[in-house]
């Protein structure tokens, strides 16, 4: 069975609802009025999930489709680290995603190298249409060797799927790729087409719930995996470097 069958969906995003009253304020029906009064309920689970890979390959592209649905044909270079937050609901838990896209050049590693250790989930992006961003790959896995958490859930993705007639690296170099990572999934997406770009983050989402043990209290959540909060202005310190390679 497909495991991406398992992962539960959930439109309207907190159920933003905007009325269209016809003069006057409306009154509000019983159960409006104590939906209102009632809080959200808070996150289960807030987790962090970087971006990484070369300049241009699509990172920024499926941060925005995934968290706002939109698209940008001509987009700016990230300069450093930008980050989105969205909430997901996946097997009855609410969870609080927060997205670190960062820049692709390298001139940047110092800064965004800082932002691996957090992430439990590291998204690795390479451009079909680009060998050179394919060949990269190697120098991308050394950075997460380097600095990522070492039970960081890996994924390749290979972007600009809309772009077939381009394609120039085939989808058994990137299964293959990611065959040699021990534990690296690998799918191909469209942030332009939209095309497994949910998929993306919500089997991220759904490896790293698989990780977490089953019940958690709350309080305990708070110190650990809630630990997000408030948003970091400045980078985590740089962790030690990890042991095992992964890299091949
Ligand atoms: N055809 C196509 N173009 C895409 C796709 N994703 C991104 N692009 C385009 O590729 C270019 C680079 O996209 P970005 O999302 O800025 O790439 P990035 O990896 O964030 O780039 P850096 O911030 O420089 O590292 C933009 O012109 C996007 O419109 C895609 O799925 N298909």
């Amino acid at each position: 069975m497909d495991p991406r069958n398992d992962i539960q969906r959930r439109g309207g995003g907190g159920g933003a609802h905007t009325g269209v009253f016809l003069g006057g304020s409306p009154a509000l029906t019983g159960a409006q009025s104590r939906r209102r009064k009632m809080p959200p309920r808070p996150a289960d689970y807030k987790l962090q999930v970087i971006i990484i890979g070369s300049r241009g390959v699509g990172k920024t592209s499926l941060m925005e489709r995934f968290t706002d649905d939109t698209f940008c044909e001509a987009c700016k270079s990230t300069v450093g680290v930008d980050f989105k937050i969205k909430t997901v609901e996946l097997r009855g838990k609410k969870i609080r995603l927060q997205i670190w896209d960062t820049a692709g050049q390298e001139r940047f590693n110092s800064i965004t190298s800082a932002y691996y250790r957090g992430a439990k989930g590291i998204v690795l992006v390479y451009d079909i249409t680009k060998e050179e961003t394919f060949e990269d790959l190697p120098k991308w896995m050394k950075m997460i060797d380097k600095y990522a958490s070492e039970d960081a859930e890996l994924l390749l993705v290979g972007n600009k799927l809309d772009c077939e007639t381009d394609r120039v690296i085939s989808r058994q170099q990137g299964e293959k790729f990611a065959q040699r990572i021990s534990g690296m999934r690998f799918c191909e997406a469209s942030a332009k087409d939209n095309y497994n770009v949910d998929e993306i983050f919500l089997k991220l989402v759904d490896d790293i719930l698989n990780k977490l043990p089953l019940e958690i209290p709350n309080r305990e959540l708070s110190n650990s995996i809630l630990s997000l909060q408030p948003e970091p202005e400045v980078p985590p310190e740089l962790p030690p470097p990890r042991p095992n390679l992964r890299c091949c």
